[in-house]
């Protein structure tokens, strides 16, 4: 029996939902909440006076947490996120408000989700109790095209994403819905892309998406970015370089294993170098045969979590890098080098 302890599960997840201004958030989460096996959740919104969740959910407010009419909890962010996180948790834990199970961030539509995802890892507090469940992105169908073209927030949305919503499909044509697609491909070449009407969804599908334990399954591969071929065929190839763009995702893959020390030593010179422009990284590293995975955002990185065994067959470490002007050869070579590295006997 193996007594090791499982580093991530028990953890409280929390899902970032993000996307542009008009996108669809606020829909979304307005159904989730009337779902039945979502009733144990609060609700972060981190905009205040753009609470969008219907009035006629909210039975109660008090100064910054409202109860709503389903038994979860909405609370707008008051001064920063760190705060308000461990606000709710204590709250949580001394029986202020009830054990909510999930935590949904909605960010404003103007804002960058990454430093969200760092808070969640660089406060020890906070990195002891949530894990980081996935950063959902919804595009506005009919609005893409044009906000990529005019304003830089939707791009960077779409780069650093787990999984891709497209939402008001119901307006737009599939040859207008092919074009959408191909634009995200050129952005975000590995995410789950999915459409989505009127906020209409199965809770389930958006949860579950960021490692959720230490045990190898396919959704750890799917939350690698990887499966994702098929789709990437029919909309890569020509349509690569329609949206010009100096974010940029590169996949390396590496056949010699890392020793651990030489890995983390090419990962800290990268981020003590460029952790501005690493947008986010996540990769399976085979660190003396033992898969090791690892996810970042700019300078900072979640622990890296071993897991029980490989999730397939393939053993080469690979790392997906959503970079902005970083070379893939610096990239590779960097990486390539301490594959030299042995360990000392
Ligand atoms: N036709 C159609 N309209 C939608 C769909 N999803 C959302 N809408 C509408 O689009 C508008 C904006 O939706 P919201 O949910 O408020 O978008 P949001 O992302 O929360 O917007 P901000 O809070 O401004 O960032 C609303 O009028 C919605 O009813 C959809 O799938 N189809």
């Amino acid at each position: 029996m193996n007594f090791k302890r499982d580093v991530i599960s028990g953890k409280i997840p929390v899902t970032i939902i993000t996307g542009f201004l008009g996108s669809g958030k606020t829909t979304l989460i307005r159904q989730l909440l009337v779902h039945p096996s979502m009733n144990k959740v609060a609700v972060v919104i981190n905009e205040i006076g753009e609470i969008g969740i219907d009035q006629d959910l909210v039975t109660l407010s008090s100064e910054s947490i409202s109860l709503l009419a389903n038994g979860c909890i909405c609370c707008s962010v008051r001064t920063d996120m760190q705060e308000t996180l461990r606000d709710l948790f204590t709250r949580r834990t001394i029986g202020d408000i009830f054990d909510f199970d999930r935590i949904i961030i909605e960010t404003t539509g103007l804002a960058d989700p990454a430093p969200i995802l760092q808070t969640l890892v660089s406060d020890t507090l906070l990195e002891a109790q949530f894990r980081f469940d996935g950063l959902v992105t919804l595009v506005d169908g009919v609005n893409l095209p044009d906000q990529l073209n005019t304003l830089k927030e939707p791009e960077k949305q779409l780069a650093i994403a787990d999984r891709i919503y497209i939402t008001k499909t119901d307006l737009i044509d599939p040859p207008q819905m092919d074009e959408v697609i191909q634009l995200i491909r050129t952005i975000n070449p590995s995410s789950p892309i999915r459409n989505i009407v009127h906020g209409n969804i199965d809770p389930n599908e958006l949860m579950g998406i960021g490692l959720s334990s230490t045990k190898a399954s396919e959704k750890t591969l799917t939350f690698l970015g990887e499966n994702q071929s098929q789709l990437n065929e029919k909309y890569l190839g020509d349509f690569a370089n329609r949206h010009s763009s100096n974010i940029k995702t590169e996949t390396l893959r590496f056949k010699t294993p890392f020793t651990w020390e030489a890995f983390s030593s090419a990962l800290d010179l990268l981020t003590t170098l460029r952790g501005v422009d690493l947008l986010r990284v996540k990769g399976i590293i085979n660190v003396e045969d033992k898969p090791i995975v690892i996810q970042g955002v700019q300078h900072i990185f979640h622990p890296p979590v071993t897991l029980d065994r490989w999730p397939s067959e393939d053993h080469d470490s690979r790392i997906v890098f959503i970079t902005r002007n970083i070379p893939k050869e610096v990239l590779k070579n960097l990486f390539e080098i301490v594959t030299q590295v042995v360990k000392p006997a």
